[in-house]
């Protein structure tokens, strides 16, 4: 059953759990004797033989299971908590751990709606129904054996009820099924769309796209209020068949005990137990009637789940310990790309059989049409993908042989479009730093990134909330931000990806000398775009379709290969 392996990923409240248990049962029994002392009270109350210490005993055995019903919802709801909140942190530590391959084929809506709705139904499924599972039963088994005992005719005549009920709740509990399945799924799509649309809106607002949005959001909203509507239709048979049933077994079980009160077969006590018991198991009835709809309806939403769970995370090799990692800790090493072949996908080879050499400490850029390949090796030897064929080597080592966080935390990687999270300045100029930094390193990484100036113009300084992937600040200000970070890091090696946004020539100095403070001393790659890039470089490999066409300075290359001379002409090379 994939709910209990799903909660097994969980710590489970032992202790708690078995107090609910123990809680529940108890509060059952009470409610199964309950029906019976109000039969004896009432009975001596008729017969004029009540004492005070039976109307005391009954009092504090009503409170005394009050009390009980109301601690145990308590707990139950305690538990509920803790299972959503332990169930939402693996599930999240496990999903941030998916390889980006992993969203690049999933809408993160529909991840968020797992996080969020999926383990919602799993909480109501486990404190509404699986909880009350025990006592509901006592209580159901308990009252009907309790009927038969008290007075075995009227029962009959209650039981007559259930195969009408049962006629219409099981087909119909599975058409509810199906449709909650459906709503789970069109929820999650309309999730991912709000997502999409909402983390783009600019982008919708500068091509007029609200309206497109707006039907496109209209097809899930409708598909969703078909849902709501079919449920409605169903609840609004079911609903008045089991009302009426039951409201005629009432009458018919009224009508009959009044009658045998009438001839002296019945005391009144006895007839108002058989009540009392019959609105006891009635509840828990129509509860665990929904039970196997929800059972099922919860299965889903934790097939789902656990599917997310059971995707193949990144290899992180957290735990090796070998000499290899020594290797990490030495700063010159040059790093190897061997017969390297990528593909994304099945339909196209990015890399072809890719050969060159990163030297230590040198400045290598790359240059290439668009799409030719270039940022894909950024992304593989940021380990975002694995090498289809070959190798990618530092120190003439696997880079996969090294622990993954390990060897991300040798790379600054200054993306081109400078992305930023949400949060202040300081968090993003820090982001990712585990270890203690002090206010003087924060200046002292905001000067050398030229960020110093800017900041200190902004009312709050440090603290200046950047807005949704930065969108408060210009480009230039996003770039040095990103610029920094990179620098706080202090990596080895340097992956940057020269804006190909123009700047005005003031940002585009600041930036500049920002890259340059940035660069000294590491191994660097560039993608290109700047013609003072490739000059100061001490190779540029040229990458042409997942190909390598050319690998030399500037000036061997304008002399050897046409199509890099023809490139240098015809780009936006300054
Ligand atoms: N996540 C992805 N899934 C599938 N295909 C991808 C993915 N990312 C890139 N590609 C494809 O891989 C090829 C190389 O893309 P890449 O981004 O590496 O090129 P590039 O040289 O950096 O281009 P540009 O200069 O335009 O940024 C392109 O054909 C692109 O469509």
């Amino acid at each position: 059953m994939t709910l209990l392996k799903l909660l097994n990923l969980v710590k489970w409240p032992k202790a708690l759990l078995f107090t609910i248990i123990v809680l529940s049962i108890a509060s059952a029994v009470i409610s199964l004797a309950l029906p019976i002392l109000t039969r004896d009270l009432i009975d001596a109350f008729t017969n004029n033989s009540a004492s005070s210490k039976d109307v005391i005993t009954y009092i504090v055995i009503f409170a005394i299971n009050g009390l009980a019903g109301g601690t145990s919802f308590y707990l139950i709801k305690l538990l509920g908590s803790k299972i959503m909140f332990g169930l939402r942190e693996t599930i999240f530590s496990n999903i941030i751990k998916l390889p980006v391959s992993y969203y690049d084929r999933t809408e993160t809506g529909v991840v968020i709606s797992r996080m969020t709705d999926d383990v919602e139904t799993i909480n109501d499924f486990i404190t509404e129904k699986l909880t009350n599972l025990i006592s509901q039963v006592i209580i159901i088994v308990g009252s009907i054996t309790m009927l038969f005992i008290l007075d075995w005719k009227l029962t009959v005549l209650i039981f007559i009820a259930i195969p009408i009920i049962l006629v219409v709740i099981i087909p119909i509990g599975n058409l509810t099924y199906k449709i909650a399945m459906e709503k789970q799924d069109t929820l999650a799509n309309f999730t991912g769309l709000l997502n999409r649309v909402l983390s783009e809106i600019r982008l919708v607002k500068v091509y007029n796209a609200e309206k497109k949005e707006l039907s496109n959001a209209n097809k899930s909203l409708k598909d969703l209020y078909n849902l709501s509507l079919k449920e409605a239709k169903i609840q609004s048979i079911v609903s008045p068949v089991v009302t009426s049933t039951l409201i005629f077994v009432l009458f018919s079980v009224i009508g009959y005990g009044v009658y045998r009160i009438s001839i002296g077969t019945l005391t009144a006590g006895t007839f108002v137990a058989i009540i009392f018991y019959l609105v006891q198991a009635v509840t828990p009835m129509a509860s665990l009637s929904a039970f196997f709809t929800e059972f099922k309806k919860t299965e889903g939403a934790t097939k789902k789940l656990y599917d997310l769970y059971l995707e193949e995370k990144e290899r992180l090799l957290e735990n090796k310990q070998n000499n290899d990692n020594e290797y990490i800790e030495q700063s010159l090493g040059d790093i190897e790309f061997k017969n390297v072949s990528f593909a994304y996908n099945e339909e196209e080879i990015v890399l072809k059989n890719v050969n060159f050499k990163i030297p230590a400490q040198k400045i290598t850029a790359i240059v290439g049409p668009s799409g030719s390949g270039k940022s894909t090796i950024f992304y593989l030897l940021e380990r975002l993908y694995q090498v289809s064929e070959g190798e990618i080597t530092f120190h003439n080592v696997n880079i996969n042989e090294y622990p993954l966080h390990e060897w991300r935390k040798q790379i600054g990687y200054v993306m081109q479009e400078s992305s930023l999270m949400g949060g202040t300045i300081e968090e993003n100029l820090v982001y990712g730093i585990d270890n203690n930094y002090t206010e003087a390193d924060l200046h002292r990484i905001a000067k050398i990134s030229n960020s110093e100036e800017f900041i200190a113009k902004f009312k709050d300084k440090y603290q200046t909330l950047v807005g949704e992937r930065g969108v408060k600040l210009s480009g230039g200000q996003k770039q040095r931000i990103s610029i920094g970070r990179a620098l706080f890091r202090d990596p080895k090696i340097l992956l940057l990806d020269e804006a190909t946004s123009s700047l005005d020539s003031e940002s585009e100095v600041y930036v500049q000398e920002a890259i340059n403070n940035l660069i000294k001393d590491r191994t660097t790659l560039i993608i290109a775009h700047r013609l003072s890039t490739v000059k100061n470089a001490d190779q540029i490999i040229f990458l042409d379709n997942g190909v390598i066409t050319g690998i030399g300075t500037h000036d061997e290359l304008m002399s050897s290969h046409e199509k890099y001379s023809y490139f240098v002409q015809t780009q936006s090379f300054d």
